[in-house]
């Protein structure tokens, strides 16, 4: 986070990209060392307190507005006493109620949006989009690009749909362009980053066949948020592993979007998810089937020249361990092992990200940064926690 003096000027500052239809650029008239304003809406949940905990180390963020619902009012340190010490804390802003966007959108450049599903399309709807205002939304009201769709697997009739069509969906490394230019981001979810950042480079290039894809994925519980829940208690969890939303998971269409897009015709997926008896992780095992004439060295090869350049995503060479969530948690890496199944014409790819990191709030981040022309890893160098 910014606290004066400020480091120097990265070069590519000086040229911010220009959302679309932006009338008044509000960092046009900012001096080009200024610090980036942030607002982050739902600050006292899982997604926000990881957003601070990123953006303390981000050196051109400033803080400018944090809200909540029930905890509006109070300090974040009282929410989350980790936040109650040093420098930092004592730059923080109380949590004040969303709703009062004419408010602190005036303070803000960048918008982070981590409220519920379906709370957000209206607050979105509400906010200054064409004055400037950028927007990176955690939830999943925007990432369901066809109205139908998103009726049928949200319920309720999507209140933004002009914005649900233009939102750009934020894989960094697969959609930076579009990311580059967007006023609206939508952040994808968890899983979904964990199945499409191995699966869309080898559909791009047709090295898989499109039919039974099958996604196992497993959660730790901080997935599911900090709100109360009975799914989420300690004896519902602790002790054992369960599967929910069994062949009816709301990520399935949005799996089934990316690689259907970059396919170029239509893929259903097998999507199970997992709860698991641990905070953070997501480990997603993928079977699929070989395009002719390919084996896991071609998938592993496609992958490791898709992802050469990236500083987040890593490909392992054969015959290395496969990754663990305890190798990426903290981190902003999705770390990918690709292996010939015993079945023949089968391969496994098994990919690991940390769900509140690359799956939330460090690919917001990310995503803020490109859409802000600052270098793509500020603020997400954190090496992973281990042991
Ligand atoms: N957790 C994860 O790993 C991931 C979550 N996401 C998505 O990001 C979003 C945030 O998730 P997460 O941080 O886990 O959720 P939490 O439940 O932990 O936090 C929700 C936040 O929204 C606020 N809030 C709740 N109801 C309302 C309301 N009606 N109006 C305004 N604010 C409200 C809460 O305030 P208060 O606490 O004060 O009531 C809290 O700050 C969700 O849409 C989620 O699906 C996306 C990817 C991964
Ligand atoms: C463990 C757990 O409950 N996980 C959440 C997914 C969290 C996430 O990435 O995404 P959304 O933004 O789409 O909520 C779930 O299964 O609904």
């Amino acid at each position: 986070m910014a606290f004066l003096p400020l480091p120097s000027l990265p070069r590519s500052f000086a040229a911010i990209p220009r959302p679309q239809k932006c009338r008044s650029p509000r960092m046009t008239t900012a001096s080009p060392s200024a610090p980036v304003k942030v607002a982050i809406l739902g600050a006292s949940g899982y997604t926000g307190a990881e957003l601070l905990r990123i953006l303390a180390q981000h050196p051109r963020a400033q803080i400018t507005t944090l809200t909540a619902e029930r905890s509006a009012g109070k300090t974040i340190g009282q929410v989350y006493p980790q936040f109650s010490y040093g420098l930092f804390a004592s730059h923080l802003p109380v949590l004040e109620k969303t709703t009062d966007v004419q408010k602190w959108t005036e303070r803000a450049d960048v918008v982070f949006c981590c409220l519920p599903h379906a709370t957000t399309q209206n607050i979105i709807a509400s906010l200054p989009l064409d004055d400037g205002l950028r927007v990176v939304d955690l939830s999943a009201d925007f990432r369901l690009r066809d109205v139908e769709q998103y009726h049928q697997w949200y319920g309720g009739e999507h209140q933004a749909q002009q914005l649900q069509k233009e939102a750009v969906y934020g894989i960094t490394e697969l959609f930076r362009d579009q990311v580059r230019t967007a006023r609206l981001v939508a952040n994808p979810g968890c899983y979904p980053t964990s199945a499409q950042l191995p699966l869309i480079p080898l559909l791009r290039e047709k090295l898989i066949l499109p039919q039974d894809i099958i996604i196992d994925a497993k959660s730790g519980t901080s997935g599911a948020g900090r709100s109360p829940k009975v799914g989420t208690l300690f004896c519902e969890v602790a002790d054992g592993i369960s599967a929910y939303g069994v062949a009816r998971h709301r990520h399935t269409p949005e799996i089934e979007q990316g690689l259907s897009e970059a396919y170029g015709s239509p893929i259903r997926v097998s999507f199970t998810p997992h709860l698991m008896p641990m905070s953070r992780g997501i480990l997603a095992t993928i079977y699929v089937k070989l395009a002719p004439g390919c084996d896991a060295k071609t998938l592993r090869q496609c992958l490791q020249r898709a992802y050469q350049s990236e500083h987040f995503v890593h490909v392992l060479d054969e015959g290395l361990p496969p990754p663990q969530t305890r190798h990426v948690r903290g981190s902003n890496n999705c770390v990918i092992a690709v292996v010939d199944d015993a079945v023949p014409g089968r391969a496994i790819l098994v990919s690991c990200i940390d769900n509140v990191v690359k799956g939330a709030s460090g690919q917001a981040v990310q995503n803020m940064n490109v859409m802000m022309g600052l270098p793509e890893s500020m603020g997400l160098e954190n090496q992973p926690m281990f042991p």
